[in-house]
């Protein structure tokens, strides 16, 4: 495929490809070129969304009284398939939100596991024995999935995010409506090809794109979905969140995070710097996990900065396709935007701007929406830098006095998603284990990258509390049946 074509993307429903009732089209432009329209994207309706619930009931009794071992087949094909594709779906990913290819790749191959882990769960077990009172009951228990599933993901991970909730789903199944983020719908159109040219019966997953504020809430609110699951910002998260519980169904909420990196006096320091500089800024700083505080005790303050700036102002920004380049553009440029007014609201509130946080216009970058990775010095924990998700390239250095102050600032925040430490004492790595209020802590490790076979999630604002991924799934995927049953 020529590498600049531009696609135009349908729906996909019912097992075809389905051009949607309205003729309206936005354009998915490449960040790093924004001359370059990567995709038409469609603005469904919610006419559309009603066809693909109406096929989604269809299909999901057959595929639920599927033995899980058959619905695990046809995983195993949709992951071989990405697999093969991983190339082609890299490049589409890079070009449509801006990371680079390396991790765009990279991110495609992780879906591919994580269709083979859940492939795999068909064949687990899905329910407990228990002793009943009554001698002669056998009593037990067994899942039943929920129904329909409506899939609402975001950009920032466009292969692995909706295959961490499309494949669970169909493994436990469910049948399943999938809204992918307008700003990647190329890619995903791109991963739907996949489970089409698997074989999927009609209906079990469909695709709808369009609008947020259409298809994303229409999806929160259809009576014929049974569960929700979302990841993106807050502000829709917390919408979604209602939305769904105000008519019964389940819904499952993963959102941002102001995850903290904690420096210790005892810390390696070359791989403490390079943890911030991973954790923080690849991806262009927008994960959910991303580091965005670094946390340093006072004793290693000086020589901890120094180190981190000279390494993040000899990052190299530019093109996601270009070997050299270390960090792609923002997304789009409203990311872009608001990564610049954070960068000048630490600025008016007292932060010390040390390297990074321009738009960089240099030659062969002006089409870009692109922004140099930042360090901010003297902050303090009430500043906005320190307290809101920015999801860019912003690193915010506080300095503490002790270890117990460390834990203290990082743990003041509305978000628990993700927190790490570097440090040798064991005594210091217990108790930040024990006291820090984050879904995922991780010692001698960078904030990001979860592993698909372990729980995830945050505490506090930034989950509704529940767990994706690994076999925590099932929690949110199905229902517990108690069965009860004397001769
Ligand atoms: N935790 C995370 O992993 C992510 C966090 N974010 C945070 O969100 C900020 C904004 O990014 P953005 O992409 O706008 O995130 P959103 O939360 O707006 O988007 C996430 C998903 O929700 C959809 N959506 C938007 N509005 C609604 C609605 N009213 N009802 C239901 N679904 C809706 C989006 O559709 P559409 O694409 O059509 O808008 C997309 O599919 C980022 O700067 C970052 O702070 C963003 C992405 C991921
Ligand atoms: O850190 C990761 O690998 C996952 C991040 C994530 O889930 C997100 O940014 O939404």
């Amino acid at each position: 495929m020529n590498m600049h074509e531009t696609i135009t993307v349908n729906n996909y429903v019912n097992g075809a490809w389905t051009a949607p009732s309205s003729e309206e089209k936005s354009k998915s432009i490449n960040p790093a070129n924004m001359q370059e329209i990567v995709g038409l994207v469609p603005d469904s309706t919610l006419e559309d969304l009603d066809r693909a619930v109406a096929a989604a009931e269809a299909a999901r009794t057959v595929w639920r009284k599927l033995p899980g071992a058959e619905r695990g087949s046809l995983l195993y094909k949709a992951a071989d398939l990405l697999e093969q594709r991983a190339d082609d779906i890299g490049v589409t990913m890079t070009r449509e939100m801006g990371k680079t290819l390396p991790e765009a790749k990279g991110e495609t191959l992780r879906g591919v596991a994580i269709l083979r882990y859940y492939a795999g769960e068909g064949m687990r077990k899905i329910g407990d024995v228990i002793p009943s009172t009554d001698a002669d009951a056998f009593m037990y228990t067994t899942r039943s999935p929920l129904g329909v599933v409506g899939v609402i993901s975001p950009w920032n991970f466009p292969v692995a995010i909706p295959i961490w909730k499309i494949a669970p789903a169909l493994i436990y199944g469910n049948a399943v409506v999938w809204k992918p983020a307008t700003e990647t719908a190329v890619t995903a159109a791109k991963v739907m090809a996949c489970f089409h040219d698997a074989g999927f019966p009609a209906g079990v997953l469909n695709m709808v794109v369009g609008s947020g504020s259409v298809i994303g809430h229409g999806i929160a609110s259809h009576p014929g979905i049974h569960g929700v699951t979302f990841t993106g910002s807050n502000a829709v998260g917390k919408h979604v969140g209602q939305a769904a519980l105000s008519r019964g169904a389940k819904y499952q909420l993963e959102m941002g995070g102001k995850n903290p990196i904690i420096v210790a006096a005892d810390a390696d320091l070359d791989l403490a710097v390079d943890a911030a500089i991973s954790g923080g800024l690849k991806s262009t700083g927008q994960k959910c996990t991303a580091t965005s505080r670094v946390i340093v005790v006072k004793d290693i303050y000086e020589s901890f900065k120094a180190r981190l700036v000279e390494k993040v102002a000899a990052l190299k920004v530019g093109d996601g396709l270009d070997p050299s380049t270390w960090m792609g553009p923002c997304a789009n440029e409203s990311q872009m935007m608001q990564v610049l007014d954070y960068v000048k609201k630490g600025i008016e509130e007292g932060a010390e701007l040390l390297v990074g946080g321009q738009r960089v216009e240099e030659k062969g970058r002006t089409n870009g929406f692109y922004v140099s990775p930042a360090v901010f010095d003297k902050v303090t924990a009430t500043m906005t830098i320190a307290r809101e998700e920015i999801f860019g390239p912003v690193l915010a250095l506080i300095e503490v006095d002790s270890f117990e102050e460390a834990i203290q600032v990082a743990n003041d925040s509305e978000y628990g998603l993700s927190a790490s430490i570097y440090t040798k004492n064991i005594g210091h790595i217990l108790q930040f284990v024990q006291d820090m209020e984050a879904g995922l802590v991780r010692v001698n490790a960078e904030t990001a990258g979860v592993e698909l076979q372990a729980p995830f999630g945050g505490m506090k604002q930034s989950s509704s509390h529940s767990r994706e991924q690994g076999q925590a799934a099932i929690e949110f995927f199905t229902s517990i049946k108690t069965v009860f049953i004397k001769p």
